[in-house]
Parts: C-alpha cells; structure tokens; sequence
C-alpha cells in the first residue's frame, strides 16, 4: 500500500468540512476530503433543504386554511404525498455534483469511502493510506440509538423524507425539532400525529412561553402532545406499531402506522478507530479544547454536528469547519462564540429563537426588561389572519443591549436574525427603536415589540 501525504485531511463532506476547505486552500495547504455518501452531507440531501420543500407545502395548506378570512372560497384542498416527495428529490438531485464541481475548483482532492485512523496522522479509506499535516473529524451525526425493545421498528427523519406513501398515522418518540417540523406537514396532509415526548417541556432548550404557545398551536391542527412519557418498548401489532410508555405513573400504548426516532442526533464518531488516532472520547463525545482542537492529538481537530458541545445546526457547522480551517492555517487562535447564532423550528407558524431564554436570563442573575407581546390584534398580524402573532423580547436593563429574542408566526422567522445582528454588534434596544422600518411589514412591529424605552 503506498502513503499519500496531504496538509490537511477532512473526514466528511458536509457543511462542516466544506468550511474547512476555505481558509486552508486559500493558504495553499493540499487537502483530501473523504466523503462516505453525498457530498454535501445531511443539510442539502437529507436535511434543512428538502425538510423545507415538505415545510412549504405545510405552509400553502395553512394559507388554504384561512383562506375563508380573505373571503375566498375553496374546496378541500388534496395533498399528493407521492409528488410532493418527487418535486422535493427533484430540488435536490444536482447539489453533490454541483458541490464535486466546485470542491474540484478549490482543488480539494475528494475520495469516496469510509475514512478512519490507523496511526495519529494517518488515516485508511479503502486501500489508501492518507497521511495528513492534520485531520479535521467532520462527521456529522446520526440519530440516537434508543435502548428499549423494538428500537429498530423505528425510521429516521431520512425515511420521512424519502418514503412515497403518506402514513395514516404517525408516532414521534421525543418532542423536538424534528418532531415537531415533520409533525405539522403530516398533520396538515391528514395523518393522526401524536408526539411522546420525555421532559415536562416540548423543545426544552427553548423559552417556554414560546413552546406553550407553539404547542397550543400543534394541538389546534390536532396533533396529541404528551410531555413527561417514558417510553419502554415498541412492538407490532396487527401490522400496526403499538408504543407502550408511562405517563404520570401509569401505564398507556398508543398505535400508530410508523414510529419515528425523533429524540436527539449523536456524534457519529464510533467507527473512525479514535484509539489509533490517540484522539480522547468518552461515550462518543471527542474531548476538545476550546480552540476545537483534540486535547489529547494535537493534530486533529472537530467541527460540526460531530462536536458533542454545540448546536446541531447548519451555518454553525459551516462557522465551525471555518474557525477550524483557520486555526490550522494560523494556530489554534480562532474559538467559536455561539451567544447571537439564531435558530428556528420551521413548524407553521415557526418559533424563532436566539440568544438566552427568559429563564436562562433570570438564572444569571441579569436584572433584565422582558417585553411580551402577544399581537394577533395587531394590524399586521389580523392583516394575514396569523393564528399566533407572540414575541418576546429580553433586554440588559445595565447597557440596554438585546439577550434574547423568541418570536412564535409574525414573520419570528426573519426577524430573528435582526436580533442577532443587534446582539453581534452591539446594537442596543433604543437604537433599534430609533430605526426606521418600511411599512407595512413584519419588521415594523419591531419598535412596538421593545416597548417605550
Ligand atoms: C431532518 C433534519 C433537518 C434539519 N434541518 C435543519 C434546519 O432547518 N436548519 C439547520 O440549521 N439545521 C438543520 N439540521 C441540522 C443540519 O443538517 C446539521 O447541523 C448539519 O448538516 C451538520 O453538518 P456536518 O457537516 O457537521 O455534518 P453532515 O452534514 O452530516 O456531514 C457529515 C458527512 O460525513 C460523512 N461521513 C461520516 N462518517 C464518515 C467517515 N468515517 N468517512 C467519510 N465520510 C464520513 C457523512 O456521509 C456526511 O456526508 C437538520 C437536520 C436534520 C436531520
Ligand atoms: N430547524 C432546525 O434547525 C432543525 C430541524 C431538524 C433537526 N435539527 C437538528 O437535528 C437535531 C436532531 O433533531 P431532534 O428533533 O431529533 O432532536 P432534539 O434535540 O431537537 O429533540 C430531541 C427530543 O427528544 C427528547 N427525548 C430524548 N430521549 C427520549 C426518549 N427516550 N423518549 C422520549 N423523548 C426523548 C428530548 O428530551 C428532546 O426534547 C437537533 O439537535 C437539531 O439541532 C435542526
């Protein structure tokens, strides 16, 4: 077997090691990149992107469902589950060859196969031997395995998105983002949803007046919620899934035609051979320093979902890949700063969240102005008949600078990243009262959401 010897190394080819690949190719560094499936990884092919295809579609039902308030009149609306799961592959297909062609033009060797270490700078995929300058781990990550029996009766948000045939019903083990995304397309299309979820709150990193009010809503298209289950085994049952949990101390099944993991995504590091790397894990979580570099190998370094730290999500893996590729590139100067990185669950209406919860804010100790607004009387919201129209807004009383905005429907969606720019930079509450907004829109209704200073 010969030895290729390249700068830099990168297992995966998602957000996270394609941001890898700039700052290190701007330097000149020769980089491989080992992709096992789709270039691209989860975000484009089996995530953010076709997921918002089904979103849209959700979207267009709910706009058909008050379509009466503008006194337009339509019949019942009927959902083509098989073409609607065609038109989303169809958006989808050319992104890893379009990603092989400009990864091709960065000058990024990419290797097909599974990539895993065989020495500290080395690394086997296939029947090469790479030896790498420095490793970047940028595996992404896979869906929790559930220790309970029946656990492979289960699909993933991967089968969700590719299967053709629209489930009469559907059981989501765990209440999060993808429970609650999935959730509201399939009961919008017309399957029973009925969501299990294990702590006393859907979304828990989430601000709870806003997930009571996003729950309110799921429940109003009639999805069953169930908060503070356990969930002991999944067996089947007359050709249908049958749950068995306990909810308050009793013991409850509920059936259902699929049953989705929907209870959090891990690291997917188990098969690199981490010992022969000498890279430190403990139950699947690679020890790294703030600089997301490998406390004990120097050499490798870890961005994205594989970190076991930081949010799961899209431009987060991508910033990560970045600040990777810069401290190879310069030293381990670079570390990440997630305090005004946004976020949104894409239900419809979507819940839109940056920076810290009002618990959160309460927790530290901050002395803090809270301003809640539920605005379905305003004239924005009663304009598109919005069913939720909730924010709420978290400000520093000492420097008057925004700690975190939530926002449930009124466009939170959009408007969030406005409060992140506020918070990235600095921009206090009173200049953002000061601003001026065009009108009618979404944005406007910002001034009014902080009060009157
Ligand atoms: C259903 C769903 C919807 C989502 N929606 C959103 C959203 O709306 N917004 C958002 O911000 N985030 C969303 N996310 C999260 C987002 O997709 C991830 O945070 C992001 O894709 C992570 O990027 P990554 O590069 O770290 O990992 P990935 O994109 O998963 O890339 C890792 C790559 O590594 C490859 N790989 C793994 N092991 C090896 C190996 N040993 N050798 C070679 N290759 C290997 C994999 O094949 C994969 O291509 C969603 C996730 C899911 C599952
Ligand atoms: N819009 C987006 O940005 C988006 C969309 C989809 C997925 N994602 C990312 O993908 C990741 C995975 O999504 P997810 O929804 O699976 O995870 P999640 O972390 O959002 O939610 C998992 C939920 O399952 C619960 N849970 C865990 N074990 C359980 C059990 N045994 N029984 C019942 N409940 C259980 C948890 O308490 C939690 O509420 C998320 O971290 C998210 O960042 C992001």
């Amino acid at each position: 077997m010969t030895s290729e010897k390249f700068d830099v190394v990168i297992l995966g080819g998602g957000n996270a090691g394609i941001g890898v690949t700039g700052p290190v190719r701007r330097a000149g560094m020769s980089v491989a990149m080992i992709e096992a499936d789709l270039l691209g990884g989860t975000c484009p092919n089996r995530g953010c992107t076709p997921k918002k295809v089904l979103v849209a579609a959700g979207h267009a039902l709910h706009e058909i469902e008050r379509a009466s308030i503008h006194h337009i009149a339509i019949g019942k609306p009927k959902l083509d589950w098989a073409a609607l799961i065609d038109r989303e592959k169809d958006m989808i297909k050319d992104i890893p060859a379009n990603l092989a062609r400009s990864m091709a033009k960065r000058d990024v060797a990419v290797i097909k196969g599974h990539g895993a270490f065989i020495g500290p700078n080395t690394i086997r995929v296939s029947d090469r031997e790479l030896e790498a300058g420095h490793v970047v781990i940028a595996t992404g990550s896979k869906p929790r395995p559930l220790p309970i029996p029946g656990a492979e009766l289960m699909i993933t948000s991967d089968d969700m998105l590719s299967e053709r045939e629209l489930p009469g019903s559907v059981i989501f083990v765990g209440g999060g983002v993808i429970a609650l995304e999935f959730g509201h397309v399939y009961a919008r299309a017309g399957a029973e949803v009925t969501i299990l979820e294990a702590l006393p709150q859907l979304l828990p990193a989430m601000d709870a007046d806003a997930v009571a009010r996003l729950q309110a809503d799921s429940e109003r298209i009639g999805i069953r919620v169930r908060t503070a289950v356990h969930v002991r085994r999944i067996e089947t049952a007359n050709g249908r899934l049958r749950v068995h949990f306990t909810h308050g101390g009793i013991e409850r099944t509920a059936e259902a035609e699929r049953v989705v993991n929907g209870a959090g995504r891990v690291a997917n590091v188990n098969t690199l051979n981490l010992a022969a790397g000498q890279v430190e894990h403990a139950n699947g979580r690679i020890a790294i320093d703030r600089h997301l570099r490998s406390t004990s190998n120097p050499s490798v370094y870890v961005c994205g979902d594989a970190v076991p730290t930081s949010p799961q999500l899209s431009p987060i893996a991508t910033y990560e890949g970045d600040i990777v590729g810069r401290n190879i590139v310069e030293g381990p100067k670079y570390c990440p700063e997630y305090a005004s990185m946004a976020t949104s669950v894409y239900t419809v209406p979507p819940l839109a969240s940056v920076g810290l919860t009002e618990a959160a804010a309460r927790q530290n100790g901050l002395a803090v102005d809270v301003h809640t607004n539920d605005m379905r009387d305003w004239f924005s919201a009663k304009t598109y008949a919005e069913t939720v129209a909730w924010s709420k807004v978290i400000v520093d009383q000492s420097t008057d600078r925004i700690l975190g905005a939530h926002f449930v429907g009124h466009a939170g969606q959009e408007l969030v990243n406005i409060f992140g720019l506020a918070m990235r930079f600095g921009i206090t509450a009173r200049q953002i009262r000061e601003n001026v907004y065009a009108y009618p829109t979404f944005s406007s209704d910002i001034k009014h959401m902080l009060g009157h200073g």
